[in-house]
């Protein structure tokens, strides 16, 4: 059942867990709890419904969602000196199924060095990309695109899973960049490897981008986990527009443990009576990077000098709450291109606009119906660069990319008024700069203070010049020849082979900005380490009845997009509670 408010909710019912946050990981660990009859589940989530949010079903769409719309948490970032300052919007999703109903859609698994090192970190072989397998066969339910195109030369149906709940489907919708892009790899073979499947492990190369789409739409947690086979179960509550506040022990047992068992939560748009639930077993928290260490602050739980600063009871010294937050730094560089045939033309023209949704609201086909770009390219930096003089290598190993390119035909948003453009967007994927999250007021509906760290180090800037110099020599490959015209906007100062550091240096700082890949802030660590909040079955350390499930707890990002490792994650801890609990 769906409740729309908190009134909605029957005082009388009772539940054994609680999920906070009914986003990517949260539906997934309340689909799998209440496959057992015998468990009752509430989720409770801040935002409001997916149903009919015409932008999050249509993947194309997805610009509509973000900024001050009811479907964003449209945070702001504290001043980052790494991007002279600038303070940066933030996303996250604020609707059923979180970020997956927001997101840009890229399916990216990292690498299995990335997962190994989690397990390492953890003494965790359940965390190993072997041990993990099972997990992401569960997630994973691959597609066919809806034109049904032959996909035999673009991905490996060997390492992909055919049973799953979570749509992961190829482009639907040919591009007229695709054949250029594929016929870099055969031009340059050195640089831009032809990768027949990013996601088998070993990601190097360059590949057709996977997407959690469904026949043309999106596919969220909130449209797979809690689709129509499932949110009818009677042991599933999901309540609406309602934000948690604090989560609350019971009084101490014997040994001195505190047992979390209530939550405290009042209407979203605040102002209202907080009220209170409590759980006979476990409170879950899976509100994301930003609100599950939020939480954990306010509920008393994280540095006992930081929480008497705020006025706010500790309860539990765990001063690595809200640390370790690991993003990473993106641009994209745009250029002009000699076609109309481009998303342009759509982006920026309402009646062509009308008339392509006409015909995906037909057939679910056309160019509405996939993530904006079409390929990615991932790279290591040169061995022998000088910045390993510096900087150990911050990748999680010798087949994990540091930097990440991806094509994109047309202009990344909403387009200048005249124009047709391509775009290569990149990313630091591996990066070695922190920022942390944290708070300046006891009160739970201030936003917290956001600051992802973005180039703080000089070995991400390294890598940013490193990608920039890439994407150059990439629209420089002869299969761009009468096709890439002109560097557009500030790309234009840099695009010399004369370019200088400082000039890159310029553009970089001026122009980059978040990937929205935030991960860290409540990370595992080994059940004995000193440092870490939860431990590798995702209890926070030191209390009982509370544990953490999404991506805060990846104690490093992978190195690909952060969603699909999320839903690895939540697959897990729904396994571990089970077995903690039948
Ligand atoms: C704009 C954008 C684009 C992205 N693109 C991609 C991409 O293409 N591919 C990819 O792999 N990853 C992408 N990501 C990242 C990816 O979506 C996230 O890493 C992942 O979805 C995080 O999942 P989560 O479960 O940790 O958090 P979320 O999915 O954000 O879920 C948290 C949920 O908790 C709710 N919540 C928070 N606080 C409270 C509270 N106090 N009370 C009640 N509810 C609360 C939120 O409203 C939300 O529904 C993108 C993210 C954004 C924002």
């Amino acid at each position: 059942r769906v409740y729309e408010q908190i009134s909605g909710l029957s005082p009388s019912l009772q539940f054994d867990f609680v999920v906070v946050g009914g986003g990517t990981a949260g539906n997934v660990v309340a689909n799998r709890l209440t496959e057992n009859p015998k468990f009752s589940v509430l989720v409770i989530e801040a935002g409001v419904s997916n149903e009919d949010v015409l932008d999050s079903i249509v993947p194309s769409f997805l610009f509509g969602l973000y900024g001050a719309t009811p479907f964003d948490w449209n945070f702001t970032t504290v001043s980052q000196p790494g991007l002279n300052g600038r303070a940066l919007p933030y996303a996250r999703g604020h609707l059923l199924g979180g970020s997956s109903s927001l997101n840009a859609m890229f399916y990216t698994r990292g690498s299995s060095e990335d997962y190994d090192r989690w397990s390492k970190v953890t003494q965790d072989p359940g965390w190993s990309w072997q041990s993990l397998q099972s997990y992401i066969r569960k997630n994973e339910l691959w597609t066919e695109p809806v034109d049904n195109h032959d996909t035999r030369n673009q991905f490996d149906p060997r390492v992909h899973g055919f049973n799953g709940i979570n749509s992961v489907s190829l482009a639907g919708f040919p591009r007229s960049t695709d054949q250029r892009v594929i016929q870099v790899t055969k031009e340059l073979p050195e640089e831009f490897p032809f990768d027949l499947d990013m996601n088998d492990g070993r990601p190097i190369g360059l590949g057709w981008l996977q997407a959690t789409i469904k026949k043309g739409k999106r596919s969220s947690s909130a449209t797979s986990y809690l689709g129509p086979q499932f949110i009818n179960r009677p042991n599933l509550h999901v309540l609406l527009n309602t934000r948690v506040t604090r989560v609350l022990p019971r009084q101490q047992n014997d040994h001195n443990a505190l047992i979390f068992d209530t939550v405290e939560f009042a209407p979203d748009q605040g102002g209202g009576p907080t009220s209170r639930v409590t759980v006979s077993k476990e409170i879950i928290l899976s509100a994301g990077v930003m609100g599950s260490p939020h939480i954990l602050l306010h509920s008393g739980i994280g540095s006992a000098a930081d929480l008497s600063a705020a006025s706010v009871q500790p309860l539990l010294h765990l001063p690595d709450v809200g640390k370790n937050l690991s993003d990473q730094p993106a641009l994209f560089n745009t250029w002009s291109v000699n076609s109309t045939d481009t998303p342009d033309e759509i982006n920026r023209n309402a009646t062509l606009q009308q008339e392509v949704l006409r015909e995906w609201n037909r057939t679910q086909e056309g160019p509405l119906g996939d993530s904006p770009a079409t390929h990615i390219i991932w790279s290591r930096l040169d061995s022998n660069a000088s910045i390993f003089t510096e900087f150990e290598d911050p990748s999680a190993g010798p087949h994990t990319p540091h930097i990440e390119l991806f094509t994109s035909p047309g202009f990344p948003g909403a387009p200048p008024p005249v124009g047709n453009f391509f775009s290569v967007g990149m990313a630091v994927v591996s990066p070695q700069s922190r920022g942390a999250l944290s708070w300046n007021s006891s009160n739970p509906f201030d936003p917290p203070l956001i600051d992802p760290g973005l180039l703080n180090s000089k070995f991400d800037l390294f890598a940013m010049r490193a990608a920039v110099r890439k994407a150059r020599r990439f629209v420089a490959a002869p299969a761009w020849s009468g096709y890439i015209l002109q560097p557009f906007g500030a790309l234009a100062n840099v695009s010399s082979e004369a370019t200088t550091d400082d000039e890159l240096d310029t553009y970089i700082r001026g122009t980059a900005a978040t990937s929205c890949h935030a991960v860290g802030t409540a990370a595992m660590s080994a059940r004995n380490a000193r440092f870490g909040v939860v431990d590798p079955d995702l209890r926070v350390k030191g209390v009982r009845g509370l544990r953490v499930a999404d991506a805060s707890v990846m104690p490093f990002i992978t190195s690909g997009h952060t969603q699909a490792p999320t839903y690895f994650i939540a697959e897990r801890a729904a396994d571990l509670i089970k077995s903690a609990w039948e």
